[in-house]
């Protein structure tokens, strides 16, 4: 199969994934976005890719945003809002991330392929993204697709992240050339 045709198919099927996520689950994570005093967003591997992208966007808002594990990353506090995205929702470091967070008594949302696994239940809301990855056995809930690896479910949070930015933009009425103004300018 030529390429262009395998990225056909894997936008179609990132297309129908966008569509079946539940739209109260994504209202869930805006408003907590909105009424956080500040975002931490942690994950591993291409999730965590993923997130830093979001991560980026939200400043380009005006958030005040951070990424787990970065050397100039403060405390966690109870007011906080921590993002999780993990397509196996049993990664080690982010149940211990979650874990903690939840000790200290923030929120915490998850995005993840499964919605009984066990960061999706430390959990204060989850974001059931309906894709697959290969840590897990393909079932009717994991179900491969045209892409390797977790692809599909980390291509699915880029985009459902990305759409985040344009709700939370427009709500705010600032332009998106002008939130751009706040883009790092030592690159
Ligand atoms: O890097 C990853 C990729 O899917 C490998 O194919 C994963 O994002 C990383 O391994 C973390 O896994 P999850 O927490 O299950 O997303």
């Amino acid at each position: 199969m030529e390429t262009k045709e395998v990225a056909y198919m894997a936008a179609m099927e990132l297309a129908a994934a966008l569509r079946s996520i539940d739209q109260k689950q994504i209202d869930q994570l805006v408003v907590s976005i909105k009424q956080a005093r500040r975002i931490f967003v942690s994950g591993a591997g291409r999730s965590l890719l993923m997130l830093k992208g979001l991560a980026m966007r939200l400043m380009h808002l005006g958030y005040e945003v951070y990424v787990v594990g970065e050397v100039t990353t403060p405390a966690f506090l109870p007011e906080d809002l921590l993002i999780l995205a993990s397509a196996s929702g049993e990664t080690s470091s982010l149940i211990n991330t979650a874990n903690k967070a939840s000790e200290i008594g923030g929120k915490i949302i998850s995005m993840t392929v499964f919605p009984d696994s066990t960061l999706a239940k430390l959990s204060s809301g989850v974001i059931r993204i309906p894709a697959y990855t290969d840590k897990l056995p393909a079932s009717e809930e994991n179900q491969k697709g045209i892409l390797p690896g977790g692809s599909m479910f980390e291509e699915a949070v880029l985009l459902l992240a990305d759409s985040l930015i344009v709700e939370l933009a427009l709500e705010q009425k600032i332009p998106t050339d002008r939130a751009f103004e706040k883009h790092a300018n030592l690159e």
